[in-house]
């Protein structure tokens, strides 16, 4: 009898073993057959010629290292940091042997192997489009619903921002984008200006107080001061009176999102092994319960405390007004959850990343230091920025608008059509997903001029319409139905920050400082950014 069931346990693991492996086997043959004839024959229809499309199977370690190269915007003074800030070549040397490669045109059809896996759980084809203005063009005034993130990046994002607005496509996103896109409105954004004050006087003051104990100037990394700066105001805004709760609620999703971000890197990613029970996957498990649960009870403590006006309070309302029926209630929580996950995620890297990298350009370049430090005091006179103030401030906006040009946090956008679709005189088939590269566009010479590696400002004198040949090829904040509904806090955000730094410290790149940015969730400076500090 035991030797029957060993036996027929024998036959069904080798069944399981057999069907595994079969498919993996057609997995791969549409990947590396079927998918690619199918993109062949469409760029051909389309009239596309030039160089075949050609399968970059790179992995994103060499995207890194690419990423890692020093660029011509810094220059270091001699002797310090040597080799990596002599070097003359460009942010994103990968991108541009692409287009040296292919020219300005639709130009490859990618295979990233790890993108693959970072973006998609499954194979997936992407079409670069660099500089085809009226595509992009097109890309950003369509308003369909039937153009969306990805599915596929969604899935994979799910542990982390499950289905909230940036995670979703359709009606569900359409909802999401009423209830909340309102909230982060400049007039609300004006009203949050004390707010965010508070959390950049508190930056300041640790600085203040570290000069004061370790006397004249100080050589500190800011880059972890700057992410619980940016970490504190979202708090604030999203919480209200509960803010302090925010503190704990953000550690943890951090640790989730450092822990999703080595996930998807990772060049053994296995397709749908999320719902394997491994080490990483229990502990991101185990974090995401821990999240909703803390999300749930502030929640609750706003509810017995009653009204705020703050974004909790929008979504929450929201949740609970779009239905009544009591055993929507797991719903409900999902809607809020989700929501709050999102807004810090979306709110909290990418605004410290571009503070960091402002602070890095305005210790590189001296003279712009003075010229936006000058504005800064003339304007505020000693007095902390209220909205007005921030809004007069040109030469900062300059220098904000440059780094977020040079070093665009969201360095490039996913789209997916889920019908045939086109735009400018490129048929995109339904299911294809299309990359728009916004590191690439942001430094094309075409578009920007000769100089368009270098960090000068002063391009934007004129606003972003007077600094490129195409006011839509500049989209640090993203493009479309799907841009970035938290750029007038954002910006509100970086503003008063960096007058308030300018106003009382001068500071300059330490010997310390290492340039090396990385591709993470966002383009950040590998190893921070380490400044040399001291009071004015
Ligand atoms: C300098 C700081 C920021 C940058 C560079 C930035 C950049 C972007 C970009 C490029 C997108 C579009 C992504 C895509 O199309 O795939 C986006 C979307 C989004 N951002 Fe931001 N963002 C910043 C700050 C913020 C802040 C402070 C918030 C909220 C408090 C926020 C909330 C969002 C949300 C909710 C979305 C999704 C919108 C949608 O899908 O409809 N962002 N952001």
């Amino acid at each position: 009898m035991a030797e029957v069931v060993v036996e027929f346990m024998l036959k069904m693991i080798g069944s399981i073993a057999v069907v595994g492996l079969m498919g993996v086997l057609v997995r791969l043959y549409i990947a590396l057959v079927v998918k690619p004839a199918r993109l062949r024959s469409m760029l051909t229809k389309q009239g596309i010629t030039g160089p075949p499309p050609t399968f970059v199977l790179g992995n994103i370690l060499e995207l890194n290292k690419s990423l890692a190269r020093p660029n011509t915007v810094l220059q270091a003074p001699p002797g310090e940091c040597p080799s990596e800030h002599s070097c003359s070549s460009v942010i994103f040397p990968l991108f541009e042997q692409w287009r040296r490669q292919y020219g300005n045109e639709i130009l490859i059809t990618l295979k990233f192997h790890s993108e693959v896996y970072t973006f998609a759980v499954g194979n997936m084809q992407i079409l670069c489009v660099n500089s085809q203005h009226e595509i992009v063009r097109d890309i950003k005034t369509c308003t369909s619903l039937d153009f969306g993130k990805p599915e596929s990046q969604n899935q994979v994002l799910r542990p982390l921002l499950g289905e909230g607005i940036i995670n979703s496509n359709g009606s569900s996103w359409a909802h999401q984008k009423t209830v909340i896109a309102p909230q982060l409105y400049m007039d609300k954004v004006k009203g949050m200006s004390s707010l965010i004050a508070d959390s950049a006087i508190t930056l300041v003051n640790l600085w203040k107080s570290r000069i004061e104990k370790e006397g004249g100037t100080i050589d500190i990394n800011i880059h972890d001061d700057l992410k619980c700066f940016s970490g504190d105001v979202i708090s604030r805004v999203c919480f209200g009176s509960n803010y302090s709760n925010g503190e704990e609620i953000f550690h943890k999703l951090t640790a989730l999102e450092e822990l999703m971000s080595k996930k998807m890197f990772s060049p053994i990613r296995i397709t749908g092994n999320r719902y394997v029970p491994t080490k990483s996957n229990r502990e991101a498990w185990a974090l995401e319960k821990e999240i909703a649960t803390l999300i749930l009870k502030v929640v609750n403590e706003r509810q017995k405390a009653g009204y705020e006006n703050d974004l909790l309070q929008m979504v929450l309302e929201s949740a609970r007004n779009n239905t009544t029926d009591r055993s929507q209630e797991r719903e409900i929580d999902r809607f809020i959850v989700d929501n709050c996950k999102n807004i810090y995620l979306a709110g909290y890297g990418t605004s410290a990343v571009s503070a960091s990298w402002c602070l890095m350009l305005l210790a590189a370049n001296p003279d712009w230091q003075d010229r936006v430090r000058a504005e800064v005091i003339q304007l505020c006179g000693g007095r902390i920025p209220d909205a007005d103030m921030l809004k007069n401030m040109k030469q900062l906006t300059m220098v904000i608008h440059e780094s977020l040009r040079l070093y665009p946090p969201v360095f490039g956008l996913l789209r997916e059509a889920f019908k045939d679709m086109k735009f400018g005189d490129i048929n995109v088939p339904k299911s294809v997903t299309i990359f728009i590269k916004a590191a690439t566009l942001h430094t094309d010479p075409e578009i920007w001029g000769p100089d368009s590696y270098k960090f000068n400002p002063d391009r934007f004198a004129n606003g972003i319409s007077g600094a490129c040949k195409h006011p839509y090829f500049y989209m640090p904040f993203g493009i479309g139905a799907r841009v970035c509904i938290g750029q007038n806090l954002a910006m509100v955000e970086l503003k008063m920050l960096l007058a308030l730094i300018l106003s009382n410290f001068s500071f300059s790149l330490s010997p310390k400082y290492k340039h090396a940015p990385i591709m993470r969730l966002t383009v950040e400076p590998k190893h921070g950014v380490d400044l040399l500090v001291s009071k004015l």
